[in-house]
């Protein structure tokens, strides 16, 4: 098992970060009063951690028993029936789900299977009423009709289901669910919560750390957990004893970019703007999220750029970046940034250096 599952804190007591966090969702689940929530952070925050420990604390250890259903579906929509293919995640009370994949169809889910889901009220032990939770991921990849479902879903089954809804960021994710969730966010963790979980881990494992090795990784991890447990296992696979000096493992793409940028920053032209294009390409079907590349692209153009430029690249590249929110077809906002990049750039060199 990777060590990020291995390690990965179980219960709201045992949380290494987060832990005002934890302690506030354990007194919510007391209290008997669990709203719906949204939970919102950077990739490798710790959300789904958290998620994982409440639905503990909430059903106990049986909700950790959770089974993986590959499930079709039949939907009608007016004059045509769609096929839907979904894959759920489920234990006797929860069931997990990521409407998003479903693309453009997205709002069949909502408005048909998760309020079918939300429908029926199981019954506890006690004999009581109890309610079903549904954990839905990625919700700021939801299209506005299946946002605008949800809200419906959850005013309307608020007394048989609770949602605990998941996203990177909840700027895309409408006022009218958020209000209607309790928002919770989950900050980057600082570099000393990273070299806190990373101690605790090489000690687990029985580990020397020369001095300042963690804090190196936890520098180089962008401030994503996971990202830096990644790097730590690598480093461990790589080399043991560590030395003071080991190199800690960037990711291949962000490799990648940096080449990219260097690219850029050598020629402006509409062919080198062909070839950057094929780059990005390559980056984006290999499952690199646009918006990734996009602010890592940003990050590396930033180091290579005179201080009076800076100010104004940064505005497009916010630019660009709310407009492919805003978009479907991502290649072209980053495409367009680029082409924006190069003129300014080429700009600033033909002003300064004739
Ligand atoms: N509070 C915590 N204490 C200790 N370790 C943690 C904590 N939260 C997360 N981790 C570690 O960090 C890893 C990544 O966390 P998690 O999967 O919860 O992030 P996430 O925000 O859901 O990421 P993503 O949005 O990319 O899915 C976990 O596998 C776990 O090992």
């Amino acid at each position: 098992m990777l060590w990020v599952d291995k390690y990965r804190p179980k219960t709201l007591d045992k949380v290494l970060v987060h832990e005002d966090v934890a302690q506030n969702l354990k007194k919510l689940v007391t209290e008997q009063d669990c709203p719906h929530l949204l939970f919102y952070g950077p990739p490798g925050s710790g959300k789904k951690t958290l998620i994982m420990a409440l639905l503990r604390q909430m059903f106990g250890a049986s909700a950790e028993k959770v089974k993986v259903e590959n499930k079709n579906w039949k939907v009608d929509a007016g004059s045509r029936t769609i096929e839907l293919e979904l894959t759920t995640l489920s234990s006797t009370h929860h069931v997990e789900l990521n409407p998003s994949d479903a693309g453009f169809q997205d709002r069949y889910i909502v408005q048909e299977i998760i309020k079918e889901m939300a429908k029926n009220r199981p019954i506890d032990t006690k004999g009581k009423k109890g309610f079903k939770v549904l954990v839905l991921n990625e919700v700021d990849k939801l299209s506005r009709e299946a946002q605008h479902s949800l809200r419906r879903t959850m005013e309307k089954y608020s007394a048989s289901c609770r949602l605990i809804l998941c996203c990177d960021s909840s700027s895309k994710v409408t006022e009218a669910v958020r209000s209607r969730c309790l928002n919770i966010r989950v900050n980057a963790p600082k570099g000393d919560e990273i070299v806190k979980v990373l101690e605790f881990i090489g000690k687990k494992e029985g580990l020397q750390l020369p001095s300042g090795f963690a804090a190196r990784i936890a520098e180089k991890s962008n401030r994503s957990l996971r990202r830096a447990i990644l790097s730590f296992e690598t480093c461990r696979v790589q080399q043991y004893p560590f030395t003071n000096n080991q190199v800690i493992p960037s990711m291949d793409w962000e490799e990648y970019v940096f080449e990219i940028a260097s690219d850029i920053m050598k020629e402006q032209s509409p062919k080198r703007l062909f070839q950057v294009r094929g780059k990005l390409y390559e980056l984006l079907v290999n499952c690199i999220p646009p918006e990734i590349i996009l602010k890592r692209l940003l990050y590396e153009l930033l180091k290579k750029l005179d201080f009076e430029l800076k100010h104004e690249v940064c505005h497009w590249a916010a630019y660009y970046e709310h407009r492919m929110r805003l978009g479907q077809k991502a290649i072209f906002h980053i495409e367009a940034f680029v082409a924006k990049f190069m003129s300014i750039y080429k700009g600033f060199l033909i002003a300064t250096f004739g």
